[in-house]
C-alpha cells in the first residue's frame, strides 16, 4: 500500500451550461518518504488536484486513501482533526498571522486539537533553527523578509510532523536567489521525512530537485520526464 494512492479521481464545477470539467481519470501513487512535483499549464487543475488532497476541497468522483484511509468518508469533526494531524500546507502566500510572533506562527497547528505538548514546542524550536530563524523568533510577519516569511511557513507546516506535506507555488512570490534558498530547505527536510511531499509548481529548477515529476494534461496525470 503506497501512502498517497489516488484512484480515478474527478472534479467538475458546475456552471449555468455544463459542467466544468477540471479533473476526470486522475491517479496518482505516492510512496513513504516521496516528492512528487505536479506540473502542467495554467488553468490546467494543479491547485484543484492539490485542494482535493489536502481535503479542503472535495472531489467529484473517484478516491483518494492516504495510509489507505479515505479522509472524505470522515465525519465533519474527524475530518478536520485528519488535516490538522495529517496534513501541512505551504501556499504562494505565507498565510502567517500578523499579531503572532514567528515563533508563534511554527506552533500554531499544534494548537488545532489541544494543547502544545512538550515534544511538540520542542520540535517547532528545532524547525525553527533548522530553517535558520532562531534569532528571528520574536519578529513578527511584517518585520521579517518574503523568504523568511515562506521560510517561518515551512517550519509551520510541518511542526506536525504531516505525512502529507503540500506545497503550491512556494517560491512563485520569490526571487530566484531567495526561490532557490527556500527549494534547498524543503528538499533537505523532505530528505529526513518519511511523509510524502507533493508541490504544484512552474519552476522547473524546484521540479528537478523531487524524486518525480508528473504533468496535468486533458485533465489526467502522466509521468513526466522533464
Ligand atoms: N470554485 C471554482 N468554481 C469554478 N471553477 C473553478 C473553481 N476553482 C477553479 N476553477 C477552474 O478550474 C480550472 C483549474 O483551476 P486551478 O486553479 O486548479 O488551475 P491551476 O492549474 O492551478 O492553474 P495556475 O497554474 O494558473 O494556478 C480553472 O479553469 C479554473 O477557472
Amino acid at each position: 500500500m503506497s501512502l498517497l494512492e489516488v484512484d480515478q479521481l474527478g472534479k467538475q464545477y458546475p456552471t449555468p451550461a455544463e459542467p466544468l470539467v477540471v479533473l476526470k481519470d486522475v491517479n496518482l501513487r505516492a510512496d513513504r518518504g516521496q516528492s512528487v512535483a505536479v506540473l502542467g499549464p495554467s488553468g490546467s487543475g494543479k491547485s484543484t488536484l492539490l485542494a482535493i488532497l489536502g481535503t479542503l476541497d472535495e472531489p467529484s468522483s473517484g478516491v483518494v486513501r492516504v495510509e489507505g484511509q479515505d479522509p472524505f468518508q470522515l465525519s465533519e469533526t474527524a475530518l478536520a482533526a485528519f488535516r490538522a494531524d495529517r496534513i501541512g500546507f505551504v501556499f504562494q502566500e505565507h498565510y502567517l498571522l500578523p499579531q503572532l510572533s514567528a515563533f508563534e506562527n511554527v506552533l500554531l497547528p499544534l494548537l488545532a486539537t489541544g494543547p502544545a505538548t512538550a515534544a511538540g514546542i520542542a520540535r517547532g524550536e528545532s524547525l525553527l533553527e533548522r530553517v535558520g530563524l532562531t534569532d528571528r523568533r520574536t519578529h513578527r510577519p511584517a518585520e521579517l523578509s518574503g523568504g523568511e516569511r515562506q521560510r517561518v511557513a515551512i517550519a509551520r507546516a510541518l511542526v506536525r510532523d504531516p505525512l502529507l506535506l503540500l506545497a503550491d507555488e512556494p517560491t512563485g512570490n520569490l526571487d530566484a536567489a531567495t526561490a532557490e534558498t527556500v527549494t534547498e530547505l524543503l528538499v533537505g527536510l523532505q530528505a529526513e521525512r518519511d511523509g510524502v511531499l507533493v508541490v504544484v509548481t512552474h519552476s522547473e529548477a524546484l521540479a528537478n530537485r523531487l524524486d518525480r515529476r508528473v504533468r496535468l494534461i486533458n485533465h489526467a496525470l502522466e509521468e513526466a520526464s522533464v
